[in-house]
């Protein structure tokens, strides 16, 4: 089973993250993590921060000469700008009158509408909204990615299972459906501004940001996570917590500001009639083959063998620079909500973000099936399984 978790805030001196449970000889070095970091500030789009700071990695437990050594593997995210925030970020007591002379620390008492500050501030019993805007910022997601770019690597040396994501919707713009990228396309896909694969799209979602921007507001989208070479079986239907579609909801509505979750055709497929909404078993050139791929890769809560198709929404950010309505807690009076800069579109990155949350469930099912201790165990259980599959008949072919 793998396990993980990040701390660390906004503004703190790093994020760290630890994943346990990962196999011995997965190759991953600074550099990779490095890449996958650097892949989550792309986007047109997002806010002056993602300018002047920069994410420092340091590998500090678990990989040693550039593989895993089947402990767990830490990775410290440090934030460059740490300094402009140390004593307001101080783990230690601060002397209170260093502390009223720092602007930075002026009492957030205007809490943002759909943001976490105000149900935070009745939850967590704080009068102002920093302590909580700081842990609820979607800074964690780096943590998050440098594990998915971990999972990753694990997922394509053990099994040569790959993970990418694409923009499908940014405001009123949309890609066209059912176009399906492949690992191959992802450098083209990460060189469009907003990560999206289709060209005139991402024209017409540009132009999207452009408005908002211009209008002092804000945007979300639709991005969709692909995984291709997935063995049929991860998951199960034998227990709610197993399914592999439910893992994959819940990793991807774990994400700060994504509203909805689609599996395969999701949606669509609850319009449509049942005859023209599931992938029928036919028989193709080498044996079963399916139809179509309206499922998006996933029956019974089990992987089918069919590329993995889920969808996640994200709402427009929240710190809308047109301030939206808000109460003072502090006066008890009507007021605008706090702003001082904020992204007008973090879509794409939510793509990259969302890569590692499937990456990560991905990864765990995988190891759930096949468990292994180190990269070429798992390999090889995978291997035997497929074999036994064809052996039996019942290997799917794909289309
Ligand atoms: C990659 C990414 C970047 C984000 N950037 C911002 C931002 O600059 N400003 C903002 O107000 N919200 C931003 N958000 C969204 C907030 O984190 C999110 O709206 C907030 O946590 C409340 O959403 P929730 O109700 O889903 O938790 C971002 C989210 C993601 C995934
Ligand atoms: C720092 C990151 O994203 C931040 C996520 C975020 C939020 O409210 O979620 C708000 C913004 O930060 P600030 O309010 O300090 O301008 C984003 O820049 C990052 O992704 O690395």
């Amino acid at each position: 089973m793998l396990r993980w978790l990040t701390a660390g805030e906004s503004h703190g001196p790093a994020l760290v993250a630890t994943l346990e449970g990962l196999p011995a000889h997965v190759r991953v070095t600074t550099g990779d993590i490095a890449d996958a970091l650097a892949r989550r500030r792309l986007g047109f789009g997002r806010g002056a921060r993602m300018k002047f700071e920069a994410d420092a990695v340091t590998i500090l437990g678990g990989v040693r000469h550039g593989e895993s050594q089947g402990g767990p593997v830490a990775i410290q995210v440090a934030n460059t700008e740490w300094p402009k925030w140390e004593t307001v970020m101080a783990a230690d007591p601060v002397d209170p009158d260093v502390l009223a002379g720092q602007a930075r620390n002026a009492a957030l008492t205007r809490p943002r509408p759909g943001h976490a500050d105000l149900a935070g501030m009745q939850k967590y019993a704080f009068d102002e909204a920093r302590p909580i805007l700081e842990r609820a910022s979607a800074r964690e997601t780096a943590a998050r990615v440098a594990l998915g770019r971990v999972a990753m690597h694990f997922l394509e040396q053990a099994f040569g299972i790959t993970v990418l994501s694409h923009v499908v919707e940014l405001g009123r713009a949309r890609a066209p459906y059912g176009v399906i990228p492949r690992q191959a396309d992802l450098a083209m896909i990460d060189a469009d501004p907003v990560r999206c694969f289709d060209a005139d799209a991402s024209a017409a979602m540009v132009a999207e940001v452009e408005s908002a921007q211009k209008d002092g507001d804000t945007l979300g989208g639709v991005v969709e996570v692909v995984a291709w070479g997935l063995p049929p079986g991860l998951g199960s239907h034998v227990h709610a917590d197993r399914r592999l579609d439910a893992q994959l909801a819940g990793a991807l509505m774990g994400i700060q500001a994504i509203k909805g979750v689609e599996v395969g055709d999701g949606f669509e497929l609850a319009r449509s009639r049942g005859s023209a909404a599931h992938d029928e078993i036919v028989l193709g050139d080498g044996g079963i083959a399916r139809a179509s791929h309206r499922s998006g890769g996933t029956e019974g809560g089990m992987s089918t063998g069919e590329v993995l198709r889920v969808r996640a929404a994200m709402k427009p950010i929240a710190t809308v620079p047109r301030a939206l309505r808000t109460v003072d807690t502090a006066t008890g009076e009507a007021a605008v909500a706090h702003h001082q800069r904020s992204d007008v579109c973090a879509v794409p990155a939510a793509g990259v973000v969302a890569e590692a949350m499937v990456a990560l469930v991905l990864a765990n099912v995988c190891l759930e099936k096949f468990g292994g201790d180190s990269v070429a165990e798992s390999r090889r259980n995978c291997q035997a399984y497929l074999a036994d599959v064809a052996a039996r008949g019942l290997q799917v072919h794909q289309s």
